[in-house]
């Protein structure tokens, strides 16, 4: 059976980021896929100009509208925008106990356009963290959660990685994208293991939604895998592919997207 997969994030009418991104990547790693919209953001491969937060009392009428009718087997929870919608979606993931949840902590855009409120930050750390099962942090994201300063050596990302667990997430995906370096290196740490998951660095400006990507492909391959880093290992590779193959696009004058590329287009 075909996994039901939702994505709850805000938008990126150039298709790169977010909800976009998002359902691109289900589309491909073989899941059928929602959304719950949180914001809408005016934005492109340049950068954010506005941003119209959604309601936390419509963030939830969309989530419990779905919920009743809809089995979903797994969720990808990216940006929230604010401590309200952090709590709504806090109290839906009560309510309806979703199988597999991935939190992607968005907080600020590639361009550095701010996503979620500073004063958010402990809302999401304390309320939404113990709830998911796995965390995709980037460097900055997990420097913010931990109130330290930002790590600059990959030989560092599993100690990082630990006092993220600690916060309560089951499982931590640390991402270094944001180091330089022949590789991109990211740690897998959770039940009691660290691995480090080393791809070639794509030599690339299309690096626009790539935390998107990968986090909502883990949450399509999850339900169709037997753990978290068999899951967690292919979208990697996934991500790479995308990345590799962005170079068909022509999308903006900024950041580009991905290609969600599959085998047989
Ligand atoms: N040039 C690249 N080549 C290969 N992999 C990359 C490259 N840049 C980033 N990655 C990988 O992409 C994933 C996302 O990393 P990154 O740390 O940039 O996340 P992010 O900052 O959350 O992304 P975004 O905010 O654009 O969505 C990680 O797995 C990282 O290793
Ligand atoms: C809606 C949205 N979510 C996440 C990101 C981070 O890349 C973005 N730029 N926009």
């Amino acid at each position: 059976m075909i996994p039901n997969v939702l994505s709850v994030a805000g938008t990126d009418p150039s298709g790169g980021a977010g909800i976009q991104a998002d359902l691109k990547a289900f589309s491909a790693n073989g899941a059928y896929g929602m959304s719950v919209i949180t914001a809408l953001v005016a934005q492109t491969t340049t950068g954010v100009t506005a941003v119209r937060e959604v309601a936390p009392e419509f963030v939830t009428a969309q989530l419990d509208t779905l919920l009743d009718d809809v089995r979903v087997d797994a969720v990808k929870i990216g940006m929230l925008a604010n401590a309200g919608i952090i709590r709504a979606v806090v109290a839906a993931i009560d309510r309806y106990a979703p199988r597999h949840v991935v939190l992607d902590p968005v907080m600020v855009a590639k361009s550095g356009d701010r996503l979620l409120a500073p004063e958010a930050v402990a809302v999401l750390r304390d309320e939404l963290l113990p709830r998911v099962d796995l965390i995709t942090p980037n460097l900055p994201e997990a420097a913010d959660l931990l109130g330290e300063p930002e790590t600059t050596s990959a030989d560092d990302m599993p100690a990082v990685a630990e006092r993220l667990a600690a916060l309560g997430a089951k499982q931590v995906l640390l991402k270094g994208g944001h180091l330089d370096g022949e590789s991109s290196v990211d740690v897998l740490h959770g039940g009691g293991a660290t691995e480090f998951l080393t791809s070639p660095r794509v030599a690339t400006t299309n690096d626009h939604g790539t935390g998107c990507t990968l986090s909502a492909a883990i949450a399509a391959l999850r339900p169709q895998r037997p753990d978290w880093p068999s899951a967690v290992r292919e979208a990697k590779q996934y991500l790479t592919t995308a990345l590799r193959e962005s170079h068909r696009l022509d999308v903006g004058h900024g950041h580009g997207p991905v290609h969600h590329f599959h085998q047989w287009w």
